[in-house]
């Protein structure tokens, strides 16, 4: 037996860990013929994205805003958290209208979304509130004039907190005509195809049997099948690549 090593090497990927991200890893955990090939981890938006940049992971479900911060990089799959719509759970939150806003606290588990809010804040609605990044406790202080910028689980829980809530994607499309795509899962290097083929078609399960996900996370926040047919798209359209490439053009403006 003489297998290359590259053969006996398991690929690492990282994927995020919140409810949005259930419906693609459904399939992915239940494939043998990839898990036996894969370590997969699970961690918040901007650690994978770190991870992908430094080189500990091989392919990551990643903000799209890293990508320029790649050497290399391939999205890898035809799946994708992106939306076509209000996404629910990326939203600036608020006590008063955004004109009176002072100051954003931007979510440090996000990439691309707190970019996002810094395009819409500076070319959609045109305000220039003090930006600052938040810590972990930084939801505590979404008050007054302090608005947030939160995403995931925790914003779904927000949304019962706050009275003002502009939902980032449904501002997107209004100011572009165009769909968001917030993550893709890009690689950082080539990947064998036979394992892209798998993991591709893995990704496809979780979200032809979203009852049995949804079975598998319950939650009582918010109703997980409206998250997961309304709000978030998973699927990389050509709209979607130019929704992309309009935000990585205005993400050199902000
Ligand atoms: C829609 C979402 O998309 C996400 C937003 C991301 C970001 O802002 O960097 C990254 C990954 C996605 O999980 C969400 O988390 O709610």
């Amino acid at each position: 037996m003489h297998a290359k090593i590259d053969e006996l090497k398991k690929i690492r990927v990282g994927a995020v860990s919140y409810l949005n991200t259930k419906p693609l890893l459904y399939g992915v955990k239940r494939s043998a013929a990839l898990m036996e090939r894969t370590d997969l981890l699970e961690e918040y938006p901007s650690r994978i994205a770190q991870m992908l940049v430094d080189g500990t992971i091989d392919v990551g479900l990643v903000p799209v805003a890293v990508i320029p911060k790649l050497k290399e990089w391939h999205i890898v799959s035809d799946y994708c958290i992106g939306a076509v719509r209000p996404v629910a759970s990326v939203c600036l939150f608020s006590e008063v209208p955004i004109e009176q806003v002072e100051k954003v606290l931007l979510d440090y588990q996000s990439r691309s979304s707190v970019n996002l809010a810094k395009i819409l804040l500076k070319h959609h609605w045109k305000q220039a509130p003090v930006l600052e990044d938040g810590r972990q406790d930084y939801r505590e202080h979404i008050k007054g004039t302090t608005a947030g910028v939160v995403i995931g689980d925790r914003a779904l829980e927000q949304r019962k907190i706050s009275p003002y809530v502009y939902d980032l994607a449904g501002e997107w499309i209004s100011f572009t005509g165009l769909p968001f795509m917030f993550a893709a899962w890009v690689s950082n290097k080539p990947l064998p195809e036979d394992y892209l083929q798998l993991f591709n078609q893995a990704n496809a399960v979780g979200l032809q049997h979203l009852d049995a996900v949804i079975a598998e996370n319950p939650y009582d926040v918010y109703d997980l099948h409206t998250y997961y047919t309304q709000n978030i798209d998973y699927i990389v359209t050509e709209e979607k690549r130019q929704g992309l490439a309009k935000f990585l053009e205005l993400l050199k403006t902000v």
